[in-house]
């Protein structure tokens, strides 16, 4: 019973160091069953070594991982789980069929192999041997070797790093077939358009401690500001005393002003008669990133002046 309940992904006061590097550092998360997961961080933050830890892959020095309730090995050795790493070689001289064929053989109950190479975009591609490759092909197969046990978690770290905009697109496609069979899905990347768009949730680790989780709008909310932005003429520095604002940013004509009273701050500009191709946007996901993982908050895209 207690597995049934069990959430995909349990990781409980996780701490990892290399040496004097304390790659994750206490994490605490839960996945439930199905939902789509986005981890992002900068580089070096711990992504890899977190999902290294889930998979069992790497001991932890404290706390605990667990895969729908069961240790991770033993999760894994029950096919109940597919991974993807960020890089690593593929067995070389043999052909894409031959090697899915290979690993479907290590599943108790593998996927078809043309639905395989359907959801991978590999039909075409079966019988070139894999050192053959092109680095987008080759990312591909391992993703195919990731979902070909038909598992019920799919973890990805930065699946589509080596992949064109066309392949990016259709290998979402392909995930979200998967995602809406009640797959669980977890995946690393640094674009953050994808992780706004193919999540569910976004979890956030920076220097090894998860510091957001929650949903893209959620996360966005962190950074209360919206940018109001006018073309002005001459001088543009009084704009920083305006009422609401916390940051301004000249370009060329343009004032670029983060106010968190927007509703304050277009007032003030239509009374200073300032109103000139006005233009008012949210926050976006961008700027919740760059807040939460910088201390300067927001000062590595905008100029501070108040
Ligand atoms: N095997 C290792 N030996 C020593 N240090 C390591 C090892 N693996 C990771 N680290 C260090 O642990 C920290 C976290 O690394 P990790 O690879 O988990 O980050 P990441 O968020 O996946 O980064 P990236 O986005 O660059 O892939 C980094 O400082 C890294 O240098």
């Amino acid at each position: 019973m207690r597995n049934i309940e069990s959430p995909a992904v349990l990781l409980s006061s996780v701490t990892k160091s290399f040496g004097p590097v304390r790659a994750v550092d206490g994490v605490t998360l839960a996945i439930p069953r199905g939902q789509t997961i986005a981890l992002l961080g900068p580089n070096g933050a711990g992504k890899s070594t977190t999902i290294g830890l889930l998979l069992g892959l790497l001991p932890p020095d404290s706390g605990q991982a667990s895969l729908f309730g069961h240790d991770p090995g033993q999760a894994v050795r029950r096919g109940r789980v597919g991974a993807m790493p960020q890089e690593g070689g593929l067995v070389e001289r043999v052909t894409v069929r031959e090697l899915l064929t290979f690993v479907a053989g290590t599943y108790p109950a593998p996927l078809p192999l043309d639905r395989v190479l359907e959801l991978a975009q590999l039909t075409g591609l079966r019988d070139r041997r894999v050192d053959k490759l092109s680095g987008g092909q080759a990312q591909r197969v391992r993703f195919a070797t990731a979902i070909v046990g038909n598992p019920d978690l799919i973890v990805l770290d930065e699946p589509t790093a080596a992949l064109d905009v066309a392949a990016r697109r259709e290998f979402w496609d392909g995930m979200h077939g998967l995602a809406s069979q009640g797959k669980t899905i977890l995946f690393s990347t640094h674009y953050l358009d994808e992780a706004d768009e193919r999540s569910d949730r976004i979890i956030v680790i920076d220097r090894g401690r998860l510091i957001a989780d929650g949903t893209s709008d959620e996360i966005k909310r962190v950074v209360a500001l919206t940018t109001v932005s006018v073309t002005v003429a001459g001088e543009a520095a009084w704009l920083a005393a305006l009422p609401g604002v916390r940051h301004l940013e000249i370009r060329g004509d343009r004032a670029h002003l983060r106010s968190a009273d927007p509703d304050a701050t277009v007032l003030a500009l239509a009374r200073a008669g300032a109103v000139r191709n006005l233009e008012v946007a949210p926050a976006d996901l961008e700027d919740a990133f760059v807040a939460l993982t910088t201390k300067t908050n927001l000062t590595t895209k905008t100029k501070e002046i108040v």
